[in-house]
């Protein structure tokens, strides 16, 4: 078992449809049909949603993405509308809300690496490539792609973990013309995150997009964006290959759950305690800093 040890009651707010409980987000639809993105501060970690927050993670998060589309926006236009939550949401939405326009999603968890670890490791060690890409011998943990990589993966139902599939496999599922526009699309987006996190000293180990299509076709932008629930980001001070890299945000959380101070044993798949206030206070500096470093601008609020 593994997710939600309480599953959250979505707040219900006049005129919006509650659609989807995700891990960290919530999802709704207003009545004109647009989409209403809420990232809380629900923080998971080894499959589990935690019974503590993160103050101000979703309004962090929100923020980056923000900026993200904003940078990318040369490359691939994006599905957000507003970040003003809709008339009757509760306050505290403000910073974390996105209004988006609804599209028809492309069922494909498109994912480029430019390190290898993680399931991308793992299918390494077994076989010597990912997602039917060959790579070099002799990669570790954390080594760094000659070039990166488009690793596609199904979207997994709840609880599972996404599947790593082939181009062809996505060429069978969406047709070959599209699928190549997702691999094109994906590294080149990939490749400017990368660009501009390595600027700031910060490596951008993988990351997931998720694309739909507009009214008229066109490929649109759509989720969060090269966020640390959506990437890897590694501090590149820290990186050495050979062995995991400290993650950058949910490091903390991790050594925390895996250490003896907490009574969490992860292999009996019982839900993981609360987390003391030192490492929430830890966890939430880590992802200020992650936010200033990569925009090279304060937090937007107090
Ligand atoms: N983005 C987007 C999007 C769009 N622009 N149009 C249609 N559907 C989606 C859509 C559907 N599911 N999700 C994932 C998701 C996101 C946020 C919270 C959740 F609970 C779940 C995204």
């Amino acid at each position: 078992m593994s997710g939600f040890t309480v599953k959250p009651e979505p707040v219900q707010v006049p005129g919006l449809t509650h659609l989807h409980t995700g891990k960290v987000r919530e999802l709704y639809a207003t009545a004109s049909g647009e989409l209403v993105m809420v990232a809380t501060d629900r923080v998971s970690a080894y499959d589990w949603v935690l019974p503590t927050e993160i103050p101000d993670k979703g309004r962090l998060l929100t923020a980056l993405s923000l900026w993200w589309f904003e940078r990318l926006a040369d490359l691939a236009p994006s599905h957000v509308l507003s970040d003003a939550p809709p008339p009757g949401a509760p306050a505290d939405w403000k910073g974390r809300t996105l209004v988006c326009r609804r599209l028809d999603m492309v069922p494909v968890e498109c994912v480029a690496r430019g390190y290898l670890t993680g399931s991308g490791l793992a299918e390494y060690r077994e076989g010597g490539a990912v997602c039917g890409v060959a790579l070099p011998a002799g990669l570790e943990d954390g080594s760094r792609l000659d070039e990166p990589v488009f690793t596609p993966a199904t979207k997994a139902e709840v609880g599972e973990h996404d599947e790593n599939v082939s181009f062809e496999a996505v060429s069978a599922q969406v047709g070959a013309e599209l699928a190549g526009e997702l691999r094109e699309l994906t590294l080149a987006l990939y490749g400017r995150g990368r660009e501009i996190a390595e600027e700031r000293g910060v490596l951008l180990a993988d990351t997931k997009f998720e694309f739909g299509r507009d009214a008229g076709g066109r490929l649109v932008l759509a989720d969060e964006v090269l966020t640390p629930d959506s990437s890897r980001f590694w501090p590149a001070e820290g990186w050495a290959p050979g062995r995991p890299q400290p993650s950058y945000d949910k490091q903390i959380i991790r050594d925390w759950l895996t250490s003896a101070e907490s009574g969490w044993d992860r292999a009996a798949d019982t839900p993981p305690p609360p987390l003391p206030d030192e490492v929430v206070e830890r966890t939430r500096a880590k992802y200020v800093e992650v936010y200033e470093r990569l925009t090279g601008t304060p937090v937007p609020f107090g």
